[in-house]
């Protein structure tokens, strides 16, 4: 790892899915030294797991991952308090929570002495496409907050925002993933009915996905204006619209995106 704020080591308390999916590709592309890593999860068949298939030094006692200059915290948010209660007192580094929910404030109170940082990252990091929303406590340093913007700008795209709109951020782009997921499978599901080999089908589903984003982005379109285009009068895309119009697809979800933020308000 490169930049003053943080030496050579990072401590990371919770190797589990998010944490992995953004340290993989930072030890992949060199920006973190996989020696300088000391994590800890809570079992010892989880520790030896990990340790094996990563070649991370990774155990269970916390005071090695809290001996770092710069910890990740990656806990379930279920599980704060146990992981507060286990860090040693009078901590002084730089603490990056991917905690979904979790505040600033809340942070502060369970780490004194800790500069805190709250980020919202999503798991397409993994594949270096990731987004990740993030807010500074005031008493990050400078060089401290340009470190972990760089850091985060590796794995994709950062964006630094009030922190009143990061539940909604989390909605989207983290919780996301799982929604997008759940369209591709059904999506494949339904060209294997209609008559295409299940493999076919998930591939041409994720080109499509992957296609119709790119278009967006790359013409600028409205999604409305994307959906004009592919639909010709009494054509095939019409009736397939009228199907998900009917079925409230388009009401389900704005719901689960709103539902997902909501959710991660009562996680604070
Ligand atoms: N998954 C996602 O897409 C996203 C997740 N997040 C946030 O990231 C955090 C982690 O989520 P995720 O990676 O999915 O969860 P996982 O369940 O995959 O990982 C949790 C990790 O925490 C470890 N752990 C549990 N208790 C302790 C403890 N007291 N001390 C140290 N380690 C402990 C677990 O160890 P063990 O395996 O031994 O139980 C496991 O390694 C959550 O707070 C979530 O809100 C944020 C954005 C996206
Ligand atoms: O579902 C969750 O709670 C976590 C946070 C965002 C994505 N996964």
């Amino acid at each position: 790892m490169t930049g003053s704020a943080s030496g050579s080591r990072l401590g990371v308390v919770g190797l589990g899915r998010m944490a992995l999916a953004l340290l993989l590709p930072l030890i992949e592309a060199g920006l973190v030294p996989s020696a300088g890593v000391s994590a800890v999860v809570a079992s010892r068949a989880s520790a030896e797991r990990l340790a094996q298939a990563h070649g991370l030094q990774v155990g269970t006692d916390p005071a090695t991952a809290w001996a770092a200059p710069v910890v990740l915290l990656a806990v379930k948010p279920q599980q704060l308090e146990a992981a507060a209660a286990a860090a040693p007192a009078g901590g002084s580094g730089l603490l990056i929570s991917v905690l979904a929910g979790v505040t600033l404030e809340r942070l502060q109170g369970l780490f004194p002495g800790w500069r805190c940082v709250r980020a919202v990252p999503n798991t397409p990091s993994l594949v270096r496409c990731g987004l990740t929303g993030l807010a500074l406590a005031p008493d990050v340093r400078t060089e401290e907050g340009a470190w972990v913007r760089r850091l985060f700008d590796q794995v994709g795209e950062v964006h630094e925002l009030p922190e009143t709109q990061l539940d909604a951020f989390l909605a989207l782009t983290s919780s996301g993933p799982g929604f997008v997921a759940l369209l591709a499978e059904a999506l494949a599901d339904g060209a294997v009915a209609a008559g295409l080999p299940r493999q076919l089908a998930h591939h041409l589903t994720h080109r499509t996905l992957a296609g119709t984003a790119a278009l967006l982005e790359a013409k600028a379109l409205h999604p409305g204006q994307l959906k004009d285009m592919v639909s010709s009068p009494a054509g095939t895309t019409m009736a397939g619209l009228r199907q998900l119009e009917r079925a409230g697809v388009r009401s389900a979800l704005i719901e689960a995106v709103v539902a997902a933020a909501e959710r991660s308000r009562e996680l604070a």
